[in-house]
Protein backbone atom coordinates (compact mmCIF):
# COMPACT_ATOMS: atom_id res chain seq x y z
CA UNK A 1 0.00 0.00 0.00
CA UNK A 2 1.73 3.47 -1.28
CA UNK A 3 0.77 6.63 0.59
CA UNK A 4 0.07 9.45 -1.00
CA UNK A 5 0.48 12.62 0.48
CA UNK A 6 -0.94 15.73 -1.68
CA UNK A 7 -0.50 19.56 -1.16
CA UNK A 8 -2.72 22.04 -0.99
CA UNK A 9 -3.58 25.73 -0.24
CA UNK A 10 -6.32 25.87 2.62
CA UNK A 11 -8.89 28.30 0.58
CA UNK A 12 -12.53 26.78 0.35
CA UNK A 13 -11.53 26.93 -3.41
CA UNK A 14 -8.16 25.12 -3.21
CA UNK A 15 -9.46 22.45 -0.90
CA UNK A 16 -12.54 21.59 -2.68
CA UNK A 17 -10.75 20.96 -5.77
CA UNK A 18 -8.05 18.77 -4.56
CA UNK A 19 -10.63 16.99 -3.08
CA UNK A 20 -12.22 16.41 -6.29
CA UNK A 21 -9.24 15.69 -7.99
CA UNK A 22 -8.16 12.83 -4.95
CA UNK A 23 -11.67 11.46 -5.48
CA UNK A 24 -10.87 11.10 -9.49
CA UNK A 25 -7.12 9.44 -8.75
CA UNK A 26 -9.09 7.48 -5.60
CA UNK A 27 -11.33 5.99 -8.39
CA UNK A 28 -8.38 5.49 -10.50
CA UNK A 29 -5.95 3.50 -8.40
CA UNK A 30 -9.18 1.01 -8.14
CA UNK A 31 -10.29 0.58 -11.38
CA UNK A 32 -6.16 0.25 -12.28
CA UNK A 33 -5.60 -3.03 -9.23
CA UNK A 34 -3.64 -0.11 -7.74
CA UNK A 35 -3.49 -0.08 -3.71
CA UNK A 36 -2.69 3.49 -2.31
CA UNK A 37 -3.95 5.53 0.24
CA UNK A 38 -4.69 9.33 0.52
CA UNK A 39 -3.43 12.59 2.94
CA UNK A 40 -4.17 15.58 2.15
CA UNK A 41 -1.62 18.40 3.85
CA UNK A 42 -2.47 22.28 3.74
CA UNK A 43 0.35 24.31 3.05
CA UNK A 44 0.21 28.58 3.41
CA UNK A 45 1.49 30.43 0.58
CA UNK A 46 3.07 33.98 -0.01
CA UNK A 47 -0.24 34.71 -1.48
CA UNK A 48 -2.33 33.73 1.12
CA UNK A 49 -0.37 35.54 3.66
CA UNK A 50 -0.78 39.01 2.29
CA UNK A 51 -4.15 39.14 1.38
CA UNK A 52 -4.61 43.23 1.42
CA UNK A 53 -2.19 44.18 -1.39
CA UNK A 54 -2.87 44.15 -5.10
CA UNK A 55 -1.20 41.35 -6.44
CA UNK A 56 0.53 43.32 -8.91
CA UNK A 57 1.93 45.33 -6.03
CA UNK A 58 3.71 41.85 -4.40
CA UNK A 59 5.44 41.57 -7.45
CA UNK A 60 6.91 38.19 -8.07
CA UNK A 61 5.58 35.20 -9.93
CA UNK A 62 4.43 31.99 -8.55
CA UNK A 63 2.72 33.22 -5.45
CA UNK A 64 0.68 30.54 -4.88
CA UNK A 65 2.78 28.11 -5.49
CA UNK A 66 6.31 28.46 -4.39
CA UNK A 67 5.86 26.87 -0.92
CA UNK A 68 4.06 23.84 -2.35
CA UNK A 69 6.59 23.48 -5.00
CA UNK A 70 9.68 23.19 -2.06
CA UNK A 71 7.23 20.68 0.14
CA UNK A 72 7.04 18.36 -3.33
CA UNK A 73 11.39 18.89 -3.34
CA UNK A 74 11.74 18.22 0.20
CA UNK A 75 9.60 15.31 -0.06
CA UNK A 76 6.71 16.20 2.43
CA UNK A 77 4.05 15.68 -0.07
CA UNK A 78 4.11 13.81 -3.48
CA UNK A 79 1.79 15.90 -5.92
CA UNK A 80 0.28 19.45 -5.63
CA UNK A 81 -3.03 20.78 -7.23
CA UNK A 82 -2.67 24.19 -7.97
CA UNK A 83 -5.40 26.02 -10.25
CA UNK A 84 -3.40 26.19 -13.98
CA UNK A 85 -3.71 30.08 -13.76
CA UNK A 86 -1.33 30.59 -10.83
CA UNK A 87 1.44 28.89 -12.06
CA UNK A 88 4.74 30.43 -13.28
CA UNK A 89 5.70 29.50 -17.00
CA UNK A 90 9.15 27.82 -15.65
CA UNK A 91 8.85 24.97 -12.90
CA UNK A 92 11.86 24.35 -10.84
CA UNK A 93 14.45 21.89 -11.72
CA UNK A 94 12.88 18.06 -10.24
CA UNK A 95 9.66 18.81 -10.99
CA UNK A 96 6.88 18.11 -13.45
CA UNK A 97 3.36 18.62 -14.75
CA UNK A 98 2.41 15.11 -14.34
CA UNK A 99 -0.97 15.93 -15.50
CA UNK A 100 -4.05 18.70 -16.67
CA UNK A 101 -6.88 17.09 -16.22
CA UNK A 102 -10.42 18.46 -18.25
CA UNK A 103 -10.91 21.52 -17.85
CA UNK A 104 -13.76 23.63 -15.93
CA UNK A 105 -15.61 26.32 -17.97
CA UNK A 106 -12.72 28.96 -18.84
CA UNK A 107 -15.21 32.49 -18.74
CA UNK A 108 -15.19 35.47 -16.37
CA UNK A 109 -18.18 36.08 -14.57
CA UNK A 110 -19.58 39.26 -13.11
CA UNK A 111 -21.74 38.68 -9.43
CA UNK A 112 -23.83 42.31 -9.63
CA UNK A 113 -25.80 43.49 -7.17
CA UNK A 114 -28.56 44.43 -9.42
CA UNK A 115 -29.25 43.33 -13.38
CA UNK A 116 -28.22 40.37 -15.41
CA UNK A 117 -25.61 41.56 -17.41
CA UNK A 118 -22.81 44.40 -17.99
CA UNK A 119 -25.18 46.26 -19.52
CA UNK A 120 -27.47 47.21 -16.90
CA UNK A 121 -24.82 48.79 -15.17
CA UNK A 122 -25.47 52.06 -14.02
CA UNK A 123 -23.24 54.93 -15.67
CA UNK A 124 -20.17 55.15 -13.64
CA UNK A 125 -20.71 51.79 -11.56
CA UNK A 126 -18.25 50.52 -9.40
CA UNK A 127 -16.70 47.09 -10.40
CA UNK A 128 -14.16 45.09 -7.82
CA UNK A 129 -11.25 43.45 -9.65
CA UNK A 130 -7.79 43.14 -9.16
CA UNK A 131 -7.07 41.65 -12.33
CA UNK A 132 -5.34 44.09 -14.69
CA UNK A 133 -6.24 41.83 -17.18
CA UNK A 134 -10.04 42.11 -16.19
CA UNK A 135 -9.68 45.66 -15.58
CA UNK A 136 -8.46 46.54 -19.16
CA UNK A 137 -10.67 44.84 -21.02
CA UNK A 138 -14.10 45.81 -18.61
CA UNK A 139 -12.47 49.62 -19.21
CA UNK A 140 -12.30 49.17 -22.97
CA UNK A 141 -15.80 48.09 -23.24
CA UNK A 142 -17.36 50.49 -20.96
CA UNK A 143 -14.87 53.33 -19.95
CA UNK A 144 -17.28 54.47 -17.71
CA UNK A 145 -17.01 52.14 -15.18
CA UNK A 146 -15.08 52.93 -11.87
CA UNK A 147 -12.92 50.36 -11.50
CA UNK A 148 -11.72 49.32 -7.78
CA UNK A 149 -9.38 46.88 -6.39
CA UNK A 150 -10.57 43.83 -4.40
CA UNK A 151 -8.58 40.90 -3.43
CA UNK A 152 -8.80 37.94 -0.88
CA UNK A 153 -10.43 34.41 -1.02
CA UNK A 154 -13.75 33.86 -3.59
CA UNK A 155 -15.77 34.05 -0.22
CA UNK A 156 -14.09 37.26 1.44
CA UNK A 157 -14.53 39.15 -2.31
CA UNK A 158 -17.79 38.10 -2.60
CA UNK A 159 -18.86 39.55 0.67
CA UNK A 160 -17.13 42.70 -0.04
CA UNK A 161 -19.64 42.97 -2.43
CA UNK A 162 -21.94 43.85 0.12
CA UNK A 163 -19.99 45.52 2.61
CA UNK A 164 -17.88 48.06 0.46
CA UNK A 165 -20.80 48.96 -2.14
CA UNK A 166 -19.82 47.44 -5.09
CA UNK A 167 -22.31 47.50 -8.01
CA UNK A 168 -20.38 44.04 -9.33
CA UNK A 169 -17.24 41.89 -8.83
CA UNK A 170 -15.27 39.51 -11.44
CA UNK A 171 -14.35 36.72 -10.26
CA UNK A 172 -13.76 33.01 -12.57
CA UNK A 173 -17.00 30.82 -13.30
CA UNK A 174 -15.10 28.28 -12.43
CA UNK A 175 -14.29 28.93 -9.12
CA UNK A 176 -17.65 29.56 -8.22
CA UNK A 177 -18.45 26.14 -9.69
CA UNK A 178 -16.05 24.22 -8.57
CA UNK A 179 -17.44 25.16 -4.72
CA UNK A 180 -21.21 24.84 -5.99
CA UNK A 181 -21.70 28.84 -5.97
CA UNK A 182 -23.04 29.15 -9.17
CA UNK A 183 -26.18 30.44 -8.43
CA UNK A 184 -23.93 33.56 -7.48
CA UNK A 185 -23.54 34.45 -10.96
CA UNK A 186 -25.28 37.49 -12.72
CA UNK A 187 -23.69 36.98 -16.48
CA UNK A 188 -20.97 35.24 -17.91
CA UNK A 189 -18.72 37.75 -20.04
CA UNK A 190 -18.18 35.89 -23.79
CA UNK A 191 -14.31 35.57 -24.07
CA UNK A 192 -14.89 38.14 -27.26
CA UNK A 193 -15.48 40.46 -24.75
CA UNK A 194 -12.98 39.44 -21.84
CA UNK A 195 -10.33 37.07 -22.60
CA UNK A 196 -9.80 34.91 -19.70
CA UNK A 197 -6.63 34.52 -17.79
CA UNK A 198 -4.08 32.02 -19.51
CA UNK A 199 -4.95 28.58 -18.33
CA UNK A 200 -8.01 29.88 -16.55
CA UNK A 201 -10.65 27.42 -15.29
CA UNK A 202 -7.82 24.21 -15.65
CA UNK A 203 -5.84 22.48 -12.92
CA UNK A 204 -2.27 21.49 -13.07
CA UNK A 205 -1.07 18.48 -10.93
CA UNK A 206 2.36 18.86 -10.48
CA UNK A 207 4.90 15.93 -8.99
CA UNK A 208 8.43 15.23 -9.07
CA UNK A 209 10.11 13.76 -12.52
CA UNK A 210 11.44 11.14 -10.84
CA UNK A 211 8.44 9.51 -9.16
CA UNK A 212 7.44 6.84 -11.47
CA UNK A 213 4.54 5.50 -9.64
CA UNK A 214 2.64 9.14 -9.53
CA UNK A 215 4.30 9.68 -13.30
CA UNK A 216 2.05 6.45 -13.97
CA UNK A 217 -1.04 7.26 -11.70
CA UNK A 218 -1.07 10.94 -12.94
CA UNK A 219 -0.40 9.88 -16.78
CA UNK A 220 -4.50 8.05 -16.46
CA UNK A 221 -5.56 11.62 -15.65
CA UNK A 222 -4.12 13.36 -18.22
CA UNK A 223 -7.48 15.46 -20.65
CA UNK A 224 -5.59 15.11 -23.98
CA UNK A 225 -8.11 18.29 -25.43
CA UNK A 226 -7.34 20.63 -22.25
CA UNK A 227 -3.81 19.76 -22.16
CA UNK A 228 -2.95 20.75 -25.66
CA UNK A 229 -5.04 24.05 -25.46
CA UNK A 230 -3.22 25.29 -22.09
CA UNK A 231 -0.14 24.32 -23.45
CA UNK A 232 -0.77 27.14 -26.40
CA UNK A 233 -2.12 29.39 -24.47
CA UNK A 234 1.15 29.29 -21.70
CA UNK A 235 3.36 29.06 -24.61
CA UNK A 236 2.33 32.54 -25.94
CA UNK A 237 2.63 33.39 -22.08
CA UNK A 238 5.64 32.25 -21.56
CA UNK A 239 7.15 34.37 -24.96
CA UNK A 240 5.18 37.63 -23.51
CA UNK A 241 7.00 36.83 -20.15
CA UNK A 242 3.89 37.35 -18.07
CA UNK A 243 3.08 36.34 -15.07
CA UNK A 244 -1.15 36.70 -13.62
CA UNK A 245 -0.01 40.05 -12.50
CA UNK A 246 0.22 41.84 -16.39
CA UNK A 247 -3.20 42.49 -18.32
CA UNK A 248 -2.28 39.44 -21.00
CA UNK A 249 -5.41 36.95 -21.44
CA UNK A 250 -5.42 34.09 -23.66
CA UNK A 251 -8.03 31.12 -24.44
CA UNK A 252 -7.08 28.21 -27.02
CA UNK A 253 -9.52 25.60 -28.09
CA UNK A 254 -9.66 22.37 -30.20
CA UNK A 255 -11.76 23.55 -33.61
CA UNK A 256 -12.47 19.90 -34.18
CA UNK A 257 -10.55 19.96 -37.66
CA UNK A 258 -7.43 17.49 -38.15
CA UNK A 259 -4.02 19.44 -39.39
CA UNK A 260 -2.48 18.03 -42.48
CA UNK A 261 0.23 16.05 -40.03
CA UNK A 262 -2.71 14.59 -38.57
CA UNK A 263 -3.13 16.38 -35.51
CA UNK A 264 -5.78 17.84 -34.01
CA UNK A 265 -6.11 21.88 -35.07
CA UNK A 266 -5.96 24.27 -31.77
CA UNK A 267 -7.13 27.95 -32.38
CA UNK A 268 -5.61 30.82 -29.74
CA UNK A 269 -7.02 34.35 -29.06
CA UNK A 270 -4.34 36.70 -27.17
CA UNK A 271 -4.91 39.85 -25.75
CA UNK A 272 -2.24 42.46 -24.36
CA UNK A 273 -4.09 45.76 -22.94
CA UNK A 274 -2.96 48.58 -21.08
CA UNK A 275 -4.77 48.70 -17.81
CA UNK A 276 -6.95 51.22 -18.28
CA UNK A 277 -8.20 49.85 -21.75
CA UNK A 278 -7.62 52.39 -23.75
CA UNK A 279 -5.45 49.94 -25.62
CA UNK A 280 -6.07 46.46 -26.28
CA UNK A 281 -3.91 44.33 -29.18
CA UNK A 282 -5.29 41.16 -30.54
CA UNK A 283 -5.01 38.47 -33.01
CA UNK A 284 -6.28 35.00 -33.31
CA UNK A 285 -4.21 32.09 -35.40
CA UNK A 286 -4.89 28.13 -35.96
CA UNK A 287 -1.97 25.65 -35.83
CA UNK A 288 -1.27 22.33 -34.59
CA UNK A 289 1.50 22.99 -32.56
CA UNK A 290 0.72 24.48 -29.29
CA UNK A 291 4.19 25.55 -29.02
CA UNK A 292 4.99 27.26 -31.73
CA UNK A 293 1.25 28.17 -31.88
CA UNK A 294 1.85 30.47 -28.90
CA UNK A 295 5.10 31.56 -30.11
CA UNK A 296 4.00 32.60 -33.37
CA UNK A 297 0.54 34.70 -31.80
CA UNK A 298 3.10 36.56 -29.14
CA UNK A 299 5.44 37.45 -32.21
CA UNK A 300 2.08 38.99 -34.00
CA UNK A 301 1.36 40.95 -30.73
CA UNK A 302 4.65 42.03 -30.14
CA UNK A 303 4.54 43.23 -33.64
CA UNK A 304 2.18 45.77 -33.28
CA UNK A 305 3.84 47.11 -29.90
CA UNK A 306 2.60 44.48 -27.03
CA UNK A 307 6.33 44.95 -25.23
CA UNK A 308 5.40 48.62 -25.17
CA UNK A 309 2.34 48.23 -23.38
CA UNK A 310 4.03 45.30 -21.28
CA UNK A 311 6.70 47.83 -19.99
CA UNK A 312 4.61 50.67 -18.79
CA UNK A 313 2.73 48.23 -17.07
CA UNK A 314 5.98 46.66 -14.97
CA UNK A 315 8.21 49.50 -14.45
N1 LIG B 1 -6.38 34.47 -9.09
C1 LIG B 1 -6.87 33.53 -8.13
C2 LIG B 1 -7.55 32.36 -8.73
N2 LIG B 1 -6.85 31.31 -9.19
C3 LIG B 1 -7.72 30.38 -9.68
C4 LIG B 1 -9.01 30.86 -9.51
C5 LIG B 1 -10.23 30.10 -9.86
C6 LIG B 1 -10.47 29.84 -11.29
C7 LIG B 1 -9.52 28.95 -12.00
O1 LIG B 1 -9.26 27.82 -11.59
O2 LIG B 1 -9.05 29.37 -13.06
C8 LIG B 1 -8.92 32.12 -8.90
C9 LIG B 1 -10.03 32.99 -8.51
C10 LIG B 1 -10.51 33.97 -9.57
O3 LIG B 1 -9.74 34.40 -10.42
O4 LIG B 1 -11.67 34.33 -9.53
Amino acid sequence: MRKIVVGTRQSALALTQTGQVVEHLRKLCEDNGIEAEFELKKIVTKGDRILDVTLSKVGGKGLFVKEIEQALLDGDIDLAVHSMKDMPFELPPGLTVGAVPEREDPRDCLIMRDGYGIDDLPKGAKVGTSSLRRASQLQHYRPDLKIEPVRGNIDSRLRKLETEGFDAILLAGAGLHRIGWSDRISAYLDPELCLPAVGQGALCIECRDNDPFILDLLAKYRHEATTVAVAAERSFLGKLNGGCQVPIGAYAKLTGETGRDGRPQIELTGMVGSPDGAKILKDTQRGTDPEALGLGLAESLLAKGAAELLAAVQE
